[in-house]
């Protein structure tokens, strides 16, 4: 069966590049592609079986609302997930049973395994700061998969009993020391010629271990997001994160 599929900022850096992997994608059928000033409408009349949402912070509620109250599956990459946001969309997933919503901090395979291996990392280092690297044109900071990144070392920290990190700097001028995610420092780098770039820096006695991935360009995230469509009518309910499709 081909799926009907819609991209929603398909103008935009990663969503022009959605746009051609799902043209070329056997089994797929692009039959929407919307930008800001396109009409939701055009989903339904459209008759889309999944759309991919790929816009701003400030656009994807509303998105994500009109697809999810109209039948239509959702795989999107867009960030500014907070747990209020999460408690809304698990709210419209309740009343849509049988629909699915991927919320995916990154497509890419190898930052998807950034993130696992820092996971596992987590527990034997006493220190540990993440650095994200992004073009100078990125809405916001730190990134969503930094801001996970973060989330899930702190989280692995508490489950082994580590103690919180201990930061004895009295002296700093004011985000000299990043953002606090978990307890978690996290820096955030925005400049012209990258893309998106991670490092997680573990440190103890004698020795430092360093998980870097670096995207180079948009394909990367292109197998991702098709594996997302692909699954996601089978995935009812909210999935947070690719790596609940891969068999890590
Ligand atoms: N999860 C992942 O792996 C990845 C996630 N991202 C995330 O995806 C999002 C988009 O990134 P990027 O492509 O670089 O950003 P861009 O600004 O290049 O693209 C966003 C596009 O969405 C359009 N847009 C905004 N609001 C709406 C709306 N309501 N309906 C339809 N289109 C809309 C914008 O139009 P206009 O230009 O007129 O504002 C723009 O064309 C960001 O949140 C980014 O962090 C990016 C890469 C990978
Ligand atoms: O805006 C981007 O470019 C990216 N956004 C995502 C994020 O914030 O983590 C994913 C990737 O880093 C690219």
């Amino acid at each position: 069966m081909t799926l009907r599929v819609a991209v929603i900022g398909a103008k935009g850096r990663i969503g022009s590049e959605a746009v051609k992997a799902v043209e070329a994608a056997e089994g797929l059928e692009l039959v929407a592609a919307l930008g800001r000033d396109s009409k939701l409408t055009e989903l339904t009349d459209a008759r889309v079986d999944v759309a991919v949402e790929l816009t701003h912070p400030d656009s994807v509620m509303g998105n994500l609302e009109y697809c999810l109250t109209h039948g239509i599956h959702v795989v999107t990459g867009t960030t500014g997930w907070t747990e209020e946001r999460l408690e809304t969309v698990r709210g419209l997933l309740a009343a849509a049973p049988g629909l699915g919503l991927l919320i995916a901090p990154n497509f890419s395979i190898g930052a998807i395994l950034g993130m696992k291996f820092s996971q596992l990392a987590a527990k034997y280092f006493e220190s540990v700061e993440v650095v994200e690297l992004h073009h100078d044109r990125k809405a916001d900071a730190p990134s969503g998969t930094a801001t996970r990144t973060a989330q899930l070392i702190a989280a692995a920290r508490a489950e082994a009993g580590l103690p919180p990190q201990q930061d004895p700097t009295t002296h700093s001028l004011p985000g000299a020391r990043g953002a606090d995610v978990d307890g978690v420092p996290v820096h955030a780098v925005r400049l012209r010629g990258l893309l998106a770039h991670q490092q997680v820096m573990f440190g103890d006695t004698g020795e430092t271990l360093t998980i870097r991935h670096d995207s180079m360009h948009h394909s990367s995230f292109m197998p991702g997001i098709l594996l997302g469509v692909r699954k996601i009518a089978d995935h009812p309910g909210l999935t947070f994160g690719l790596e609940h499709f891969l068999d890590l």
